[in-house]
C-alpha cells in the first residue's frame, strides 16, 4: 500500500503571546504565507497558542478564512466536573480546535504528568474528535543509559494503550535534550529514533495505520536545518518551539520546499 503523508508544520508558541498580540502575530504570519504564495495544501500548517488565545484565533481564521490548522497545548483527561484550571475537549472542539499537543516534555517534567495520565488524555481528546499530537523523547541521561530509541518507543506505546487502529494521531519525536537548546538532533538521529517509533506503529496499530501517521521531529528546528530533517523518509515535519514566534523564520521553515537543493 502507498500511502502519501501530507507534511505538518507545527508551532508550538507555549506560554507566550497574549489575545490581542496573537491576533497581529497571526495576520502577519498569513500575510507572509500569503505573499509567499504558500500552498497550504502540500504543507500543513498548524499553530498552538495559549489556552486564552484560542478564541480570538480561532475568530480570525474563520472571517478571513485562513488555512492554518489550530492546535490546543493539552487537554484534561476528564470531560466536565470539579477541576479547577483544566480545559476540556469538549470546549476545544466548540473552538474548531482540530489538534491537541498531549505528553510534552515540559508537562511530564514540570507538571508530574505520567504515561498513565498522557494515556487517558490521547483517550479524551479522540472522545472529542480532536488530534491528539503524542511527544515522546528521551533525555540526555535516557540517551546515556538506554540508547535514542528505547524511553521513546516505551512512552509511545503506554501511549497508544486506549487507542483504537482507525483513530488518527500524530507523533512528535522531541529529545529533551534538543529542546531550546540550539542544538537539535542530526537529522540520522532523527531518522533512526522516528523509523523505530513507525515500527512501534505498525506492532500496535497495523501497518495501513502506521503507513497514514505522521511523525515529526521536535527540538530546536531552524530554517536552516529544516529541509534537512524533511528529506528523512519517516520524518513527516516537525514541531517548532521557539522559532514559530519569528514570522520570517517560521514562515521560511514553513516553505522549506523552496529551500535551495531541496
Ligand atoms: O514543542 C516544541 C518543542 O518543545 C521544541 O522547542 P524548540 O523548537 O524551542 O526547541
Amino acid at each position: 500500500m502507498v500511502t502519501t503523508r501530507t507534511p505538518f508544520i507545527a508551532g508550538n508558541w507555549k506560554m507566550n503571546l497574549d489575545h490581542l498580540q496573537s491576533i497581529a502575530f497571526v495576520q502577519k504570519l498569513a500575510w507572509s504565507l500569503k505573499d509567499a504564495k504558500h500552498d497550504y495544501a502540500s504543507v500543513e500548517t498548524a499553530i498552538f497558542p495559549p489556552f486564552t488565545d484560542l478564541r480570538s484565533v480561532q475568530t480570525l481564521i474563520d472571517a478571513d478564512r485562513l488555512e492554518l490548522s489550530l492546535g490546543a497545548q493539552d487537554l484534561s483527561p476528564s470531560d466536565s466536573g470539579a477541576y479547577t484550571g483544566d480545559i476540556s475537549g469538549a470546549f476545544l472542539a466548540r473552538l474548531d480546535v482540530k489538534y491537541v499537543i498531549v505528553g510534552h516534555s515540559e508537562r511530564r517534567t514540570i507538571h508530574g504528568e505520567t504515561d498513565e495520565v498522557l494515556a487517558a488524555k490521547v483517550a479524551a481528546a479522540h472522545r472529542h474528535g480532536l488530534v491528539p499530537v503524542v511527544c515522546v523523547g528521551e533525555t540526555a541521561e535516557d540517551l546515556e543509559k538506554h540508547g535514542p530509541s528505547a524511553v521513546p518507543v516505551a512512552q509511545l506505546r503506554a501511549a497508544l494503550s486506549q487507542v483504537p487502529a482507525s483513530a488518527e494521531i500524530v507523533v512528535a519525536y522531541e529529545p529533551v535534550w534538543a529542546i531550546g537548546s540550539g542544538q537539535a538532533a542530526t537529522p540520522d538521529q532523527a531518522e533512526q529514533v522516528c523509523a523505530a517509533l513507525r515500527s512501534t506503529l505498525v506492532e500496535v496499530l497495523g501497518a495501513d495505520a502506521a503507513a497514514a501517521t505522521r511523525i515529526l521531529y521536535g527540538g530546536s528546528v531552524k530554517s536552516s536545518n529544516i529541509a534537512a530533517f524533511m528529506r528523512e523518509p519517516n520524518v513527516d515535519g516537525a514541531l517548532v518551539g521557539g522559532a514559530s514566534l519569528d514570522i520570517p523564520e517560521f514562515a521560511s521553515i514553513v516553505r522549506y520546499q523552496h529551500h535551495v537543493g531541496v
